[in-house]
């Protein structure tokens, strides 16, 4: 028993602490899970080869392609239609990079290929208890798993290869509590912007966020990777949700997942990894679930959010207002109606198979307004199969919309797919700074359901506007 109540993040901290921090260096921490992608791991291997290392921990390290990648097929020759020379080259030096240090490459011809943060929970690699680590912000998605995942930077990513530790100072700690209920229609992704207009953007900053209470016990696993993804942009380092037993019949039977005759004895263990009765939190923030309509963000910021139905609030800043102005809305006026140019469906944040079923039951029978368009890009080849075997492919189709290969795609426009400059896109995905889907081009964070509306209705439209008669209308 622990002498004082701890919390799940001390649990796992003190788990993994190799030498303890000090007033003049940080603590060493051991890493369970290093994720690489091709677009953080270049330098970190051309420094870790200068210095003549090995990586310490190969069977522990695990890459994918998923930021440069192109969503169009090859051509006839069999060439991927890179966006640049320097996506293309990115893509070679990570397999190099791979095969020379033995690491396992989820690489064009693999089942397993997907934005990083969509695979490595799908093949059991992230577990309740770890210290996660890949050079990519949204790494703290795989705190929905009750583990602790942080993003790292470059030098960080080689530091990793080199050693399988990090160097960390002990962050605060927050709890956010969500009471209640969400209401019918009301997606995780409402949830997770609402959580993030409460905390406000960088008011999580030097935090790690637990997030509990009844609300959350109620998502399923994608729906605590939905808020978890994006911690960091209330400028958190990392988010969790305690392990329970939905998290555990997520992992059961996963390539990677304990094997079955340790698997419950694994499990057991994960479950210890909860915040004790009297534990302190440095923060606490509460809210009620029921209280949460259909969000959509009106500015740059991921916290600037209200209900789509509401109005926009007056700017108190000048960064406020040209915000306002850039995303072309006004001061206390409905951001609902107004016309949308294009739908991005996908991302680590929501390109999930939930995702596409809400998104699909929506779009079912329906059509994207003539001039809106729509792209729906699957977060992995696993998320690509099952919608196609659950025929989720022929309704975006057959709606009007382009269906994709997998990777990041229009979330940060750099494999080809972008906004155009002056349009105003309905995105699943996590950031809405100026240009963040291409030059010029202006984003309105949104769940799912609520893209696929605005795609039928060419305006940024509540998705309870679609609402069924009955489930299987
Ligand atoms: C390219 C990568 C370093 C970046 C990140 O760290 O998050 C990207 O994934 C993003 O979402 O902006
Ligand atoms: S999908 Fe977007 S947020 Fe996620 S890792 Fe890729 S670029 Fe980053």
């Amino acid at each position: 028993m622990p002498s004082r109540p701890s919390t799940l993040f001390d649990k796992i901290w003190d788990a993994h602490v190799v030498q303890a921090e000090t007033a003049d260096a940080p603590a060493i921490l051991y890493v369970d899970l290093h994720l690489v992608h091709e677009v953080t791991s270049p330098q970190a291997f051309t420094e870790l080869d200068r210095s003549g290392l090995k990586v310490r921990r190969p069977e522990r390290t695990y890459a994918t392609l998923d930021h440069s990648t192109p969503t169009l097929p090859p051509n006839a020759n069999g060439e991927r239609p890179y966006a640049s020379t320097a996506a293309a080259a990115q893509v070679d030096a990570l397999r190099d990079n791979c095969t020379r240090h033995g690491i396992r490459l989820a690489d064009w011809d693999s089942a397993d290929r997907g934005v990083v943060h969509v695979m490595a929970p799908e093949l059991g690699l992230t577990q309740p208890g770890m210290v996660v680590v890949c050079g990519d912000s949204h790494t703290a998605t795989h705190g929905a798993f009750g583990a602790l995942a942080f993003g790292i930077g470059t030098s960080e990513v080689g530091h990793v290869l080199a050693t399988q530790c990090l160097l960390q100072r002990k962050p605060k700690q927050m709890r956010v509590t969500v009471h209640g209920q969400l209401q019918p229609g009301v997606a995780a992704k409402d949830l997770t912007l609402a959580v993030i207009g409460r905390i406000g953007f960088g008011g999580g900053s030097g935090f790690v966020i637990e997030y509990a209470g009844e609300a959350i016990r109620a998502l399923d696993m994608e729906g605590r990777m939905t808020l978890c993804n994006m911690s960091i942009e209330a400028g958190a380092r990392a988010g969790m949700v305690a392990a329970d037993e939905k998290t555990v019949a997520f992992l059961r039977g996963r390539r990677y997942a304990p094997p079955s005759e340790t698997f419950e004895a694994e499990a057991a263990k994960w479950l210890t990894f909860t915040t004790d009765d009297g534990a302190r939190f440095d923060a606490e923030i509460e809210l009620d679930a029921s209280s949460i309509a259909p969000m959509a963000t009106f500015g740059t910021t991921p916290d600037a959010s209200i209900a789509i139905g509401a109005t926009t609030p007056t700017p108190r800043t000048d960064s406020e207002r040209q915000a306002l102005d850039y995303m072309g809305f006004k001061a206390n006026t409905p951001t609902a109606g107004h016309a949308v140019d294009v739908v991005f469906v996908g991302s680590c944040t929501n390109g999930r198979i939930s995702d596409l079923r809400d998104a699909a039951a929506v779009l079912r029978g329906r059509q994207v307004k003539p001039g809106v368009r729509m792209l729906v890009v699957p977060g992995s080849e696993a998320v690509k199969r099952q919608a196609e075997a659950e025929g989720l492919d022929r309704v975006f189709i057959d709606a009007g919309a382009e269906w994709r290969l997998p990777g990041c795609s229009m979330c940060i426009a750099m494999n080809g797919d972008f906004v155009g400059p002056g349009q105003l896109a309905v995105s699943t995905s996590n950031r809405n700074f100026e240009g963040r889907q291409g030059k010029g081009a202006r984003t309105i964070l949104a769940s799912p359901a609520t893209a696929a509306a605005s795609a039928i209705a060419g305006a940024l439209t509540d998705p309870r506007t679609y609402a069924r008669e009955s489930v299987d209308a």
